[in-house]
């Protein structure tokens, strides 16, 4: 089922105006023609009759100048609208829009939940819409997600990935040298089992030192906003953990110098991830060039410290000689971007939610101060505190509250594209055929805020993943187990290797928080999310808020 009606037809009325065969009417061109005539008339009837009105040559050719403009709009519009995909048989309803080329780009972009919402309304559960040149096919069921996860042969994710990544980044695509991208997804390992032990044990001690730095003066109540406080604190650690840190110059100023360019390039990342030219964002080609210039070689060099995970992609990256220094260098901030621009954003929300909600922080504290009693640790800035892996899986509500704050913060579309003209098959009687190229999407914010799935979805339940003093992991929709009901990391082959090192990070923030400082919100005003990321992860408040803390008295 198309939505063809409103583009074509006004392109129809359009062209049969101008070709000026039908009745005169009242449309656009002839207005302009019909000026245009008498404004002729006029000037080249000097002399003759009166003129109604005279014109200056130069306003008659502005005018004329107008009007050929908006006759060219108006053609090229019915051309491409004339041109735009019609559904085919065995295709899902296809969303084309009536603006050629943008076509739901603009709605899609407002808000991408409520118009997906209000398609699955009209069309069912898979539908085609027409954005910004792409067509994409939305698959809105959770129980038939598994049909696309699975099936990475024909819906590939890399080649989408890599164009996107290198222009986004500035490196060139990895598809010119053989066997990168297998090489570089290889260091994941890195991110996983015994090396996952050991660089998150790292990032305690760095959070630690840290909160020292920034936080042991804090005997009385120090004010800070709340969003540049946990970005301060969380990028300085993850930045020493992974990459280390120059012992002879003053590394918290180069680091503090580096978080300043990522900020200022983040806030246009969702411009370039759309595909808008760097050249048009202002400073931003600037300052990624000027943040790749930190991660040459010869300035990582200085860096001392850091993880396994970055020494395994400077060596893989140093075996490609054909790789300039500043692609290798493209490559290492383009890992510094993945590792820290959404961890920041969501450890902010998880911070936040318990502080709205006194209830669950004392439950969320009470389990943190009880496990550093039963491991005999001291709590308090003087102290270090040092946490297993068992021991980080064990603290249930931390991990519930934390889930909880992703589910509601999370906005990440899964891609995949189509390899050919392909049936895809979504359980039961139902296939659609897909055309090479189409984009398929999963949305899993839906689900994440699905009544069906999820009681009251806009509310914060911190303890909604825990049954029974236990993880919970089973949800239903209309009574039907889910397989999936949780995605902030993504799914199958794209789903996020960093994903364990994540939420043992923010885990550590707030035990550490939680354990050595009194902490509550100054301001009483809601924070909303800033949609402007919708679909490319974890969304950021669309305001900073003040909040206080003070070192805890024991
Ligand atoms: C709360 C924090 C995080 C969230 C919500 C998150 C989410 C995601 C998602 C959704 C993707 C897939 C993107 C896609 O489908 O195109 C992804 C990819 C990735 N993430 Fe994360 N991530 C987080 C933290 C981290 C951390 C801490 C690291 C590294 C230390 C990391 C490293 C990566 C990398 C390298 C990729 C690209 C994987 C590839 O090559 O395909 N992420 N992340």
């Amino acid at each position: 089922m198309t939505n063809p009606a409103p583009g074509r037809g006004r392109i129809g009325a359009g062209v049969a105006g101008r070709q000026g065969s039908a009745a005169p009417e009242p449309n656009f061109p002839r207005r302009g023609e019909a000026a245009f005539a008498a404004a002729a008339a006029a000037t080249a009837g000097e002399g003759n009759a009166p003129a109604p009105f005279s014109m200056a040559p130069w306003e008659l050719l502005q005018l004329y100048t107008y009007g050929l403009a908006i006759a060219t709009a108006l053609l090229l519009w019915a051309a491409c609208a004339c041109g735009a995909r019609r559904r085919r048989t065995g295709e899902p309803p296809l969303i084309n829009g009536w603006i050629p080329f943008i076509g739901k780009a603009l709605a899609f972009r407002k808000d991408a939940f409520k118009f997906l919402i209000s398609q699955q309304r009209k069309f069912g559960d898979v539908f085609t819409v027409h954005i910004a040149g792409r067509y994409i096919t939305f698959i809105m069921d959770p129980f038939q997600y598994v049909y696309v996860i699975r099936n990475s042969k024909q819906l590939e994710f890399s080649e989408f990935a890599d164009k996107m990544a290198s222009r986004t980044f500035g490196y060139p695509s990895l598809s010119n040298f053989p066997n990168l991208n297998e090489n570089l997804h290889r260091i994941y390992q890195y991110l996983q089992g015994k090396p996952l032990d050991i660089i998150s044990d790292h990032m305690m001690k760095n959070l630690q030192h840290v909160f020292e730095w920034k936080c042991s003066q804090a005997t009385d109540w120090k004010t800070e906003k709340m969003y540049k406080f946990c970005s301060f604190l969380m990028f300085e650690a993850s930045f020493i953990t992974l990459y280390g840190r120059d012992p002879a110059a003053d590394g918290h100023n180069v680091i503090s110098e580096i978080r300043d360019k990522f900020t200022k390039f983040d806030a246009n990342f969702p411009y370039l991830a759309a595909n808008i030219p760097i050249e048009l964002l202002g400073v931003t080609k600037k300052v990624r060039k000027e943040l790749i210039h930190h991660f040459l070689l010869r300035n990582m060099a200085k860096w001392m410290g850091g993880s396994e995970v970055i020494q395994a992609r400077k060596d893989t990256l140093e075996k490609y000689e054909l790789l300039q220094d500043y692609d290798k260098a493209a490559h290492h901030f383009a890992f510094l971007w993945a590792s820290v621009a959404n961890t920041i954003p969501a450890t902010f929300w998880a911070m936040y939610y318990l502080l709205r909600h006194p209830e669950a922080l004392a439950v969320v504290r009470d389990e943190i101060d009880h496990l550093l009693q039963s491991t005999g640790q001291k709590k308090g800035p003087g102290y270090s505190i040092h946490l297993t892996r068992e021991h980080l899986d064990n603290l249930v509500y931390l991990e519930s509250s934390l889930n909880e704050s992703l589910r509601m913060c999370s906005s990440s579309m899964n891609i995949r594209i189509s390899q050919e003209d392909y049936i895809l098959k979504l359980g039961g009687n139902q296939e659609v055929n897909l055309r090479k190229g189409d984009w398929i999407a999963l949305y899993p914010q839906i689900l994440h805020m699905d009544p069906e799935v999820y009681e009251d979805p806009e509310v914060y339940k911190f303890d909604r993943y825990i049954e029974n003093g236990k993880k919970k992991t089973t949800f239903y929709k209309g009574g039907r187990k889910l397989k999936y009901f949780l995605m902030p990391f993504g799914s199958g082959i794209s789903m996020c290797p960093g994903r364990f090192f994540a939420m043992n990070e923010i885990k550590l923030f707030l035990i550490l928080f939680l354990a050595h400082f009194d902490i509550e919100l100054v301001e009483k005003k809601p924070i909303g999310l800033d949609n402007s990321r919708m679909g490319l992860g974890i969304l950021l408040p669309d305001s900073d808020i003040a909040c206080h803390y003070k070192i805890r008295s024991f």
